[in-house]
This record gives structure tokens, C-alpha cells and sequence, in this order.
């Protein structure tokens, strides 16, 4: 008897749609980057709206015993009734999807290039420059379930610091360590197992003047 997989384990660049760049980290993680995912234009005016109209916060957070005022913006949205999302102790406000549109057409978008995903909550952050930064984490958290699929859109500034932004947990040779210089307008997918065994960050970048945006859509599981 033969056996055939009912999907294809690696996707074909093409089916992403557009130009897309696939990188199989072992131990069935991976990362899908396509920087032309939304067009230059169009993302300079997503940009400008989300820079003036989202309400961001900067929130104290609690990390190692230690309160901190969190090092970039933040804000969240998901849809009604999820359970709540609680991350370095901190506890934000989910707005809803209807109050802010364009966040909506991104969502379809990113619906539409990935299919079957069905992401209902986005946490948005703002690098207002340089000293602006996320350190290492991975987004394990319980409600993400085990293997979650998370969307990561970028907007203005590119961030590609010196130091790579994915190295793997406890190994972390210079050949364990992945650098993605995310572009503006582009998506970046984590997959399969990349919150257990990797870790990301965005380093601080003294050259970087501007503000960038970035949006990380997530399914939050339902009982
Ligand atoms: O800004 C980014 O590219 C990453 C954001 C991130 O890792 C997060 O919000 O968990
Ligand atoms: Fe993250």
C-alpha cells in the first residue's frame, strides 16, 4: 500500500503568490518571508493612518521581579469573546477590529496569502526609533496552543540590527542564528514549532532614526 501526505510539508515559494522566501529551521520550524507582500505606496498610507489613529500605549510591564516601562508602543485588537491575553504581566485592553478599517483590509490580505489561517487578534507595536526594541521572547503563551502560526507585517523603518533576531533556544551559535532585514510592506510567517525552540527579537539600532510599525496577527484558541 502507498502512502501519500495530504499536504505537500514543503510549500512551493510560488504558492505564497507572490515572491517568497522559505527558510526550514529543522525540527519542523520555519519562516516564510515575502517582502513584497503589500504594495510601497499603499503601505506608506496604512503606515500614516496606524501612526495617528491607533491609541498607543507604553505600559509598565513586570519581567524578571522587575517593573519597566515597555521599551516601544503597543496596542491590541481581537475579536469579541476571546479569552483575555496576559503577557510580562501585563494585561492589554482588546480593542475591536470595527473601530480601526484599514486593519481589517490588512487582515484579508494576509487571510488571502496564507490560506486556511484564521487569525482574530493583531498586536501592533511602534518603534519610535533606534533605543525603541523588543528583546528576546518567543510567543508561547498557553492560548496560542502549540504550534501557532503567527503573521508578522512591517511598516517604515527597517530594523535589521546587528545582532540576528532568531537564534535557537539553548544553542546559540553564531550558525544557530537567522537575521531577516524586514522590509517595508513586508510578511514574515513563523511556523510549526519556532515559539518552542527559537527566539526573536528586534534589537536596539542606533542608526535608526524613523518609526516602524509592525503587526503580528496570532489565532488566539477557543475551548
Ligand atoms: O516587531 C517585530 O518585528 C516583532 C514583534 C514581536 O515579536 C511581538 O510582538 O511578539
Ligand atoms: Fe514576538
Amino acid at each position: 500500500m502507498d502512502f501519500k501526505l495530504k499536504t505537500n510539508p514543503i510549500p512551493n515559494p510560488n504558492d505564497y503568490g507572490k515572491k517568497a522566501q522559505i527558510v526550514d529551521l529543522g525540527n519542523g520550524s520555519s519562516v516564510v518571508y515575502v517582502p513584497k507582500f503589500l504594495a510601497y505606496d499603499v503601505s506608506w498610507e496604512f503606515f500614516s493612518y496606524l501612526d495617528n489613529h491607533i491609541p498607543w500605549t507604553r505600559p509598565t510591564i513586570h519581567v524578571f521581579g522587575r517593573s519597566c516601562m515597555q521599551p516601544r508602543d503597543t496596542c491590541y485588537v481581537a475579536s469579541a469573546g476571546l479569552p483575555d491575553l496576559i503577557y510580562s504581566g501585563y494585561q492589554p485592553r482588546a480593542y475591536s477590529w470595527d473601530e480601526f478599517p484599514p486593519l481589517k483590509d490588512i487582515l484579508d490580505a494576509v487571510h488571502k496569502i496564507l490560506p486556511g489561517s484564521m487569525f482574530n487578534s493583531l498586536l501592533l507595536n511602534r518603534y519610535k526609533g533606534g533605543s525603541d526594541y523588543i528583546g528576546w521572547h518567543s510567543d508561547d503563551e498557553k492560548l496560542y496552543g502549540s504550534t501557532p502560526e503567527i503573521a508578522s507585517v512591517s511598516l517604515g523603518e527597517i530594523r535589521s540590527g546587528e545582532k540576528p533576531p532568531l537564534k535557537r533556544f539553548k544553542k546559540s551559535r553564531q550558525d544557530d542564528q537567522h537575521r531577516f532585514a524586514l522590509k517595508h510592506g513586508s510578511l514574515l510567517v513563523m511556523k510549526g514549532n519556532i515559539q518552542r525552540d527559537w527566539l526573536h527579537s528586534v534589537p536596539k539600532r542606533a542608526k535608526a532614526e524613523t518609526t516602524r510599525i509592525n503587526l503580528t496577527f496570532r489565532r488566539v484558541m477557543q475551548d
